[in-house]
């Protein structure tokens, strides 16, 4: 995992975005939910060690605390869908429970000691949210928000003043809390991105896998504006299985990743690129009108065919070729008749004698 991605999700992919969102919703769902039954449920902890007078208004800032707190249980279900929603609910959260707790304080100006409880409860708060998977940069806006929250509210109860000797002392304390919660808030970020990649790239040529694939083709037709096109390239190693036979698996594995590599030179960072099965790959070029990327696809070729590679064990040079099948696609296409039909290019092209690339459109097979 790259150090920008543990800043900002802005590095992340669309699709582990989308991923992230969703749990970090189910988290904050749970979080809300304990909040609820914590601090409504305080109330018999209160019962027990406050006098009658404190009790008397805690009570009542409890209860008001969990129902403004209820409605953010169903927006969790909208946080799944956008960024912005998790965003506002996250703020809704922390703004209701800083209100809480400098009324709380508030109610305690009069005496010597504060329950420890109440003191404790920015900390509390801070180790809470690391169960949230969030990158450093939003983790930091929490932690500034909480901060402004705790001075504000020390300004307010301690007579327009910041100079109350302890400031130093709460300021550390928060920052210590605040470090451990992005530590630990960084650490579950990496392990949901470690996840996500283990279970959507291919392990050998670390290309996306099939089922990611076929998601981001369905996204990348979603967005497609009207009239745009997009083209859908399935290649195929001609002849793979006497690679194996003959050169032996290592070989193979070899020649799988020298394509993949090659694939990636080709059609660059635009192009979407995955295994699709054994020897197949599956290339989606966005905005991409069917005879540039039947063009695209024959560079493709041309390069695999004038490209030797070499045996990792007796460095010997073996050359491989490859066939395609290409086919366009726009906003209103069905994606598994794309698929069918790229497919029957390239069977055309397996059938025409490999090593060659076949067009398929609505109405023409055409070879190139
Ligand atoms: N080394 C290696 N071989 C693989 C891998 N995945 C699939 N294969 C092999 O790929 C071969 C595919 O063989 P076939 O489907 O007969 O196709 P082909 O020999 O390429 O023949 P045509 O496609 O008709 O040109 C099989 O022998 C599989 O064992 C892999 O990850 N590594």
């Amino acid at each position: 995992m790259e150090l920008k991605e543990y800043w900002s999700d802005h590095y992340h992919s669309r699709d582990f975005r989308l991923i992230r969102i969703g749990f970090v919703a189910v988290r904050f769902r749970w979080l809300v939910t304990l909040l609820i039954i914590g601090i409504a449920g305080w109330v018999a902890v209160d019962w027990w060690v406050l006098d009658a007078a404190h009790f008397k208004l805690l009570w009542k800032v409890r209860l008001i605390t969990g129902a403004m707190l209820t409605p953010l249980l169903p927006l969790s279900y909208l946080c799944k869908l956008n960024r912005r929603w998790m965003v506002l609910s996250l703020f809704a959260l922390l703004s209701i429970l800083l209100f809480f707790n400098a009324v709380s304080l508030w109610s305690f100006r009069d005496v010597a000691t504060i329950p420890a409880g109440y003191v404790a409860f920015p900390y509390f708060l801070l180790a809470l949210l690391a169960v949230l998977p969030l990158p450093i940069r939003s983790g930091l806006r929490v932690v500034v928000f909480i901060l402004a929250a705790v001075l504000g509210t020390d300004y307010w109860l301690d007579s327009h003043t910041l100079d109350n000797g302890q400031l130093i002392d709460r300021v550390w304390l928060l920052l210590c809390f605040s470090l451990a919660m992005l530590w630990v808030q960084s650490g579950q970020l990496r392990m949901l991105l470690d996840l996500y990649r283990e279970s959507t790239r291919d392990p050998l040529t670390r290309l996306m896998n099939r089922r990611l694939f076929m998601q981001q083709l369905n996204a990348v037709r979603q967005e497609n504006k009207a009239g745009q096109s997009f083209t859908l390239i399935l290649f195929d190693l001609d002849k793979f299985k006497r690679i194996n036979d003959q050169h032996g698996h290592l070989m193979g594995d070899e020649v799988l990743v020298s394509v993949s590599t090659t694939l990636v030179d080709i059609f660059g960072s635009d192009a979407l690129i995955a295994r699709y099965g054994g020897e197949e790959f599956v290339v989606l070029l966005p905005n991409t009108a069917l005879e540039q990327g039947a063009r695209q696809a024959e560079t493709l070729r041309l390069a695999v065919e004038s490209q030797p590679i070499e045996n990792p064990l007796d460095e010997t040079e073996v050359l491989v070729t490859l066939s395609g099948g290409v086919v366009s696609g726009d906003k209103n296409s069905d994606v598994t008749q794309l698929i069918q039909w790229a497919d029957e290019a390239l069977y055309k092209a397996k059938s025409q004698g490999r090593n060659c690339v076949i067009a398929h459109s609505p109405h023409i097979l055409a070879e190139l």
